[in-house]
């Protein structure tokens, strides 16, 4: 380490993605290192809409390890946090810069400290994923800064250790975490089945009814399913396995209506789980179910039993619903606005946030054009025309994305280069 100056900070700041997952991860094998009892598949959403960015330091003048999350200093003391730090200081490689006069030997990074500044764009804790982003993110920001050698499924099974789904955020576009088999959990890590330009077409809108965080986590409401439903173990066996393959094929082929069939029921197998497990684990809400509701309505008979939108929920209220293309999604996002429009204070700009394109396409330019929304013609007697203003909180238009990519320029990085601390 470098004698002379004990005062430089080195930095480095890193943007990670969410995941959405289309085959669930529910259920672990080993509580500890994060071991799952299924193989899982999701897409990757599009960090402009839905990431976490990390920046991360280190410097000799730095007394302990500190995080502060979205601007509130929180404990790093977690095993979580301590096993992605062990793992990493335990892969990191030699660094030097002659220039600042800065030499750190590999075993030097264990007498280092860090502090951690990480900011997420949309709700944590609100079964966004806002876990799998910001683990994933933390790992790759750590990485470049620590010189780990290591290729990405190696640090997605580090990730994986700080949040089961993080793993699958190491990567863009359309990525299975394989469960695998070694103790160790080497071999449980994320592969890449498709990047983000794959399948360009579909786009995807999330509900977010609620961004209260939620009341059972997804840790412990798996946990709860693993010891007490004896639907999960035939899921994990026979339904997932079988499921996986066939949806490996639906994406290689982009086969939408495949794809949807298997998404809508591995979400509704999800929700079953969480109703078998004792006492049974309710993540969703009416508004949720009303998001069912329209969709069954709205386009499985509209389309004579073809399935134009596929849903998916996540151990949350909020909806994912996934159109094949722009034509489905502005018409989808039409139907949505007639049945959920804004409450009394919402304005357009932050009631549709994101990819806003769609909202042109709708022909959807300000609050009056909501309000003049004619009730879907498939409607008909068959479902009431009822609005539920104020149900969602928002809707976010996205699409799949890229994987962690580093932030060069000083000013995304979330810590002052001068005094060590958030900015
Ligand atoms: N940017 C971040 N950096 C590091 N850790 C984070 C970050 N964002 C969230 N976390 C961690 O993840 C926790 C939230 O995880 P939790 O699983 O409860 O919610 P979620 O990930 O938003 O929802 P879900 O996983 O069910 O979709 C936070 O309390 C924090 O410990
Ligand atoms: C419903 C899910 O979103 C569950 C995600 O669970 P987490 O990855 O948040 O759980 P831990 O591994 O305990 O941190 C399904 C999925 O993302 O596959």
């Amino acid at each position: 380490m470098a004698g002379e100056s004990q005062k430089w900070i080195l930095m480095a700041t890193a943007r990670a993605p969410t995941n959405i997952a289309v085959i669930k991860y529910w259920g672990k094998r080993d509580e500890n290192l994060i071991l799952p009892i299924n193989d899982s598949i999701s897409i990757t959403l599009d960090p402009d809409h839905l990431s976490a960015t990390t920046t991360v330091a280190v410097s000799p003048s730095f007394e302990k390890d500190r995080m502060w999350l979205n601007g509130k200093e929180i404990p790093l003391s977690g095993g979580r946090y301590q096993n992605c730090l062990r793992e990493l200081r335990s892969r990191a490689g030699d660094f030097e810069d002659e220039n600042r006069g800065i030499q750190i030997k590999k075993e030097g990074w264990n007498k280092l400290h860090f502090h951690i500044a990480s900011y997420n764009n949309f709700p944590t804790a609100a079964g966004l994923a806002s876990s799998a982003a910001g683990f994933a993110c933390l790992v790759f920001s750590l990485a470049k800064l620590m010189n780990v050698k290591e290729e990405l499924g190696q640090l997605s099974a580090i990730a994986r250790q700080g949040s089961g789904s993080a793993c699958r955020s190491l990567y863009g576009g359309f990525v299975k975490w394989t469960m695998g088999n070694e103790m160790s959990g080497r071999d449980s890590k994320a592969v890449q089945l498709a990047n983000e330009t794959h399948w360009e077409d579909l786009i995807i809108i999330v509900a977010v009814v609620s961004s209260r965080q939620k009341e059972t986590s997804s840790t412990s409401g798996m946990r709860e399913s693993v010891e007490t439903s004896s639907l999960i173990q035939h899921r994990a066996k026979v339904v997932v396995p079988s499921r996986i393959l066939q949806m490996e094929e639906a994406i290689r082929n982009r086969n939408f209506s495949s794809f949807a069939r298997l998404t809508c029921a591995d979400s509704n197998q999800f929700h079953a789980v969480c109703l078998d497990t004792s006492p049974p684990i309710f993540y969703m809400n009416d508004t949720s179910h009303r998001h069912d509701f329209c969709h069954r309505y709205l386009f499985i008979w509209r389309f004579k039993g073809k399935t134009q939108v596929a849903y998916t929920f996540d151990a949350g209220p909020n909806a994912v619903l996934i159109a094949p293309n722009r034509k489905v999604a502005s018409s989808l996002l039409q139907r949505l606005l007639f049945y959920f429009p804004p409450g009394p204070d919402n304005e357009l700009n932050s009631y549709i946030l994101g990819d806003k394109t769609i909202l042109q396409e709708a022909g959807i330019e300000s609050l009056n054009h909501i309000e003049a929304l004619k009730p879907p013609p498939e409607a008909k007697d068959k479902v009431p025309s009822q609005r539920f203003a104020g149900d969602v909180s928002y809707f976010i238009c996205t699409r799949s994305g890229k994987g962690p990519e580093v932030l060069m320029e000083e000013e995304h990085a979330l810590i002052s280069s001068q005094t060590g601390l958030p900015k």
